[in-house]
């Protein structure tokens, strides 16, 4: 029997963290602090952060196969180099929005750039509808919209077979597929996996694990759930001491590890200090599973 074992590693109070990612090469893990305008980087073996300031909201970091990162930030698809704190434009969307902002993004099997687009909000989960798309960044550094009328684009990932998407727009409540082609990069037929329970509130951030099943961050839910895809059905959910758990990812030792990100944005005094560790970055170990690495960018 494992037993699992909660942790802050980071008490960074970030405003929302989102888009962790595992980087292998550096023993880190790599995630953003959305409207705090920053990319993070936690040493699993120094236990410390180092943080680039960005001069938009940067809402996810992905790695990329030539080294370094890539970022969205603002409406924008970006270059990073960490070393020289460099922010390069690679290309914009959603032009005709000047109130959009890039929200969480991932890359697929075969290296490119996902992200959805959403209007910025006036305070969480409150904003103008269904301004956002969902766009891929591919290696030649062109830009794919899948589609249009997303309110907070959110958690996305692919099976383990490649044949399916998995899709969050938040507001539906619910987790999607859609059939993937791998070859063409083109999803179609989508459906609904999984509806969220009241309690567990707004589907954000999610990450599959090696045995096919997904792993949701539920935004004011103060949780992971684990759900079967196939079934359509909810198997595990693991509670976390604060409520605005936005995202997780495997990592460490064999992607045994979980990390999980969390917000502390639209939360007053009395509820802060109920949760002081709200918008820290959480370990959880003992899970039994684990995930998969990351796919860098192939641009
Ligand atoms: O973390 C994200 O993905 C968004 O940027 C957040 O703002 C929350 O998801 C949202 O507030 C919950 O609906
Ligand atoms: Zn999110």
């Amino acid at each position: 029997m494992s037993s699992i074992k909660i942790e802050c590693v980071a008490n960074e109070n970030h405003k929302i963290g989102e888009s962790p990612v595992w980087n292998e090469k550096e023993n880190s893990l790599l995630y953003v602090d959305i409207t705090g305008k920053k990319v993070c980087k936690w040493n699993s073996l120094t236990k410390q952060v180092q943080a680039i300031s960005v001069d938009a909201p940067v809402s996810s970091v992905a790695l990329r196969k030539s080294g370094d990162y890539v970022i969205t930030l603002g409406t924008r698809f970006a270059a990073l180099k960490w070393k020289d704190q460099l922010v390069t434009t690679i290309t914009q969307v959603d032009k005709d929005k000047p109130n959009n902002r890039f929200n969480d993004g991932k890359v697929d099997p075969a290296g490119r750039y996902f992200a959805g687009t959403m209007a910025e909000e006036i305070r969480p989960a409150v904003l103008e509808r269904h301004q956002g798309s969902l766009y891929a960044l591919l290696a030649d550094l062109s830009v794919v919209k899948h589609f249009d009328h997303v309110d907070i684009s959110n958690g996305l990932d692919w099976s383990l077979d490649h044949k399916t998407f998995f899709y969050i727009d938040s507001l539906s409540y619910s987790v999607d597929a859609f059939d993937y082609d791998l070859q063409t990069g083109k999803i179609g037929n989508r459906r609904s996996i999984y509806k969220l329970e009241k309690d567990e509130s707004i589907p954000d951030g999610m990450c599959i694990d090696t045995e096919g099943k997904l792993w949701v961050a539920c935004y004011d839910g103060g949780r992971v759930i684990r759900l079967d895809p196939e079934a359509g059905k909810r198997i595990q959910t693991v509670k976390l001491p604060v409520d605005k758990t936005t995202s997780c990812c495997f990592g460490g030792k064999d992607y045994s590890e979980m990390y999980v990100t969390s917000a502390s944005e639209g939360m007053d005094k009395d509820w802060l200090s109920r949760q002081p560790q709200a918008g820290g970055i959480f370990k959880i170990t003992g899970l039994g599973v684990k995930g998969i690495p990351p796919y860098p960018f192939a641009g």
